[in-house]
């Protein structure tokens, strides 16, 4: 299912949250809401739900207008951040939950149930887990109970809100790479909202870059990182330095510099190590710039900086292999 938002505004109290809105969402997407804290993703998504009306615009589904449709009648699913399952209920008993609330018509017999439920907890590999109940699972295991518990009526849209926010680095990562592939395996429009770069970057087919407020740019994984629309989505996405060169002012991302150990052209510059990191594969070093005795973050394979030989108080030459310039 496609959605279209067209226009929307959004004010609470003094605080215009959503200016305008205009985003096109085609059908079958995995899309990431990505913005710093307070920059209107959660309520644009409550939006696209109907738990939350828009000041003015429209939210078009399958290009049909259903800014004034009942959450109910939205055939959303959602999940929040903080697994809302029902603590005194199986797992099995929670993903059933959907569809034993329809209505009689609508409402599938006992053995449909029992055998729709053992097909999505397969999806979500917990099949294993039917007679547990939530506090005997892991968060990140918990989290796909919802998942699953949102996919059981059968929604058009899947709605994510921070989905691993609460959950620690390694079982996030893991979780990512899940979505991605469940994604793919059933291929319903999904929008999930994140402040994570990482996250975004690495699980969405398209991103949404907010700032307060505003969409600064729409597009793959590799368009908003390597062909950001503004000095901010260049940001956002990826730490950087202000450089310099040739008259030029723009910046260069940490991973841009060539490093060597002797000045092998006019355009290298020279520099002092003050600090390295070691961070895992990554050798990540605070380099004073000789000339102006600014500091710049490089950073190299930990390989190749072991093969130069440097280490912390060496000089090294460096220059920017990419410029990324703003008019
Ligand atoms: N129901 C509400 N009443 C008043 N203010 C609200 C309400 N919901 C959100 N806001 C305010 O609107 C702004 C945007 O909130 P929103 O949750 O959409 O941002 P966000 O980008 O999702 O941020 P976060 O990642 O922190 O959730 C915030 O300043 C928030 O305090």
């Amino acid at each position: 299912m496609s959605i279209h938002i067209q226009n929307v505004s959004k004010t609470f109290g003094n605080t215009r949250v959503l200016n305008n809105v205009h985003l096109e969402i085609p059908g079958g997407e995995l899309v990431a809401l990505l913005g710093p804290s307070g920059s209107g993703k959660t309520t644009l998504l409550r939006i696209i739900a109907g738990l939350e009306q828009p000041d003015s615009g429209r939210v078009l589904l399958s290009g049909e207008d259903a800014t004034d449709r009942n959450p109910r009648d939205r055939e959303v699913g959602f999940v929040f951040q903080h697994y809302a399952l029902f603590r005194h209920m199986t797992v099995f008993e929670n993903v059933a939950f959907g569809l034993k609330v329809k209505p009689r018509s609508e409402r599938p017999d006992a053995h449909a149930i029992k055998k729709e439920v053992h097909r999505l907890l397969k999806l979500v590999q917990l099949d294993w887990a039917a007679d547990r109940f939530p506090a005997q699972l892991s968060g990140g295991q918990r989290q796909r109970v919802a998942l699953a518990r949102a996919l059981a009526v059968q929604p058009r849209v899947l709605l994510l809100d921070e989905p691993f926010g609460a959950l620690d680095a390694k079982v996030r990562e893991e979780l990512r790479t899940w979505l991605r592939h469940l994604h793919e395996e059933i291929h319903v429009t999904s929008v999930f909202v994140t402040h994570d770069q990482q996250e975004a970057l690495e699980v969405a087919s398209q991103v949404v870059v907010f700032n307060e407020g505003n969409i600064e740019q729409v597009g793959t994984p590799e368009t908003v990182y390597d062909r950001p629309a503004t000095p901010f989505v260049y940001h956002f996405l990826g730490r950087s330095n202000t450089f310099t060169a040739q008259g030029k002012k723009g910046f260069v991302r940490p991973h841009e510099f060539e490093v060597v150990t002797e000045p092998l052209g006019p355009d290298f510059r020279e520099g002092l190590i003050r600090h390295v990191h070691l961070i895992g594969s990554v050798a990540r070093l605070e380099v004073e710039d000789v000339l102006d005795r600014s500091t710049l973050e490089v950073e190299l394979p930990r390989t190749h900086f072991r093969a130069l030989g440097l280490h912390s108080q060496s000089q090294l030459y460096f220059r920017p292999e990419q410029l990324t310039v703003f008019d």
